[in-house]
């Protein structure tokens, strides 16, 4: 039997909003660690999911679990973290206080080891002192990460947690969800960033008009589109051949007498598989 109950757990999930169905039988999860990219246009349902994971909105019909326990349930809340797009934190707490004043409202024990370990593991442990308007976005950004951890969840809801940052600060929110991915936190990952999730996410679900329409890595979702090789006659494109047939191919090219100079594995992104699904065109 396995032990440890999935982060995230939905079956068949519905919700109505009087005519409107948000979401029509919605089925996923999110495994122990796992980092997970939910991808979908504006209206697509993505909110209301989450909404109802965090015990915010009941479901219409269907189950939502939180680390084994019904979404909404107290022990469901113990287990979860969630970082809103736009949140804001009061300017004149310091890092420290602020994740005092959290400790205070999750109900967390941790006390001042707790909030040390968080500061240092989103690389603000050497400004605990810091106010909130002295931080830039990045370090807010990091600073609301490490709120969400209070308490040591099981899961993060994350929305849009690098659509704010300039690249060095995405690529340090990256490198950190891939820390927590280590320590067994899972996290949901609500955003439109394509190219961030695809760098970052063990998986992907895309949902659309209330449905998931495709669940797979990175990697499954972007089709094969081809092989390029360029010789000295110029770039060509094999467009049925997959990374298997390259030997072969350059060894027939180099029998045809033609120099090889450069070989590419193409692939459509990630964002072509998104824009073929959900439309958008
Ligand atoms: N409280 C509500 N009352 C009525 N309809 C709602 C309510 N909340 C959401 N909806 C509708 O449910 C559908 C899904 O909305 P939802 O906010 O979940 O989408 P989303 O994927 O999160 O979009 P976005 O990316 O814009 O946040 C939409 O048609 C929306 O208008």
């Amino acid at each position: 039997m396995s032990a440890v109950p999935d982060a995230l757990s939905v079956t068949d999930l519905r919700k109505r909003y009087g005519a409107n169905e948000a979401l029509k039988g919605v089925d996923l999860r999110v495994g122990e660690g796992e980092l997970v990219g939910l991808l979908g246009p504006n209206g697509a349902g993505k909110s209301t999911l989450v909404k109802i994971a965090c015990g915010l909105v009941g479901p219409s019909s269907g189950t939502a679990e939180v680390a084994g326990a019904k979404a909404g349930s107290a022990a469901a809340n113990a287990a979860l973290g969630y970082l809103a797009e736009l949140f804001r934190f009061p300017d004149w707490l310091s890092a420290d206080e602020l994740l005092q004043l959290h400790q205070k409202l999750v109900g967390s024990r941790g006390g001042a080891a707790e909030r040390r370990e968080l500061l240092e593991l989103v690389a603000l442990g050497d400004v605990p002192d810091r106010r909130v308007g002295h931080m830039s976005k990045g370090m807010q950004q990091r600073l609301g990460i490490a709120q969400a951890m209070l308490g040591d969840p099981k899961l993060l809801l994350l929305d849009e947690p690098t659509s704010a940052l300039d690249p060095a600060g995405r690529r340090t929110v990256r490198e950190l969800l891939e820390t927590l991915r280590g320590r067994g936190v899972a996290v949901l990952l609500n955003s439109h960033l394509l190219s961030e999730v695809e760098l970052v996410c063990d998986r992907v679900i895309m949902i659309a008009r209330g449905e998931v329409v495709a669940a797979g890595t990175p990697a499954e979702l972007s089709h094969a589109g081809g092989i390029e090789i360029t010789t000295g006659r110029g770039a060509r494109l094999f467009a049925q051949a997959t990374r298997e047939d390259i030997p072969r191919l350059v060894r027939e090219l180099v029998q045809a007498g033609e120099d090889v100079y450069e070989i590419r594995v193409i692939r459509s992104s990630l964002e072509d598989t998104y824009l073929e699904l959900v439309g958008g065109r």
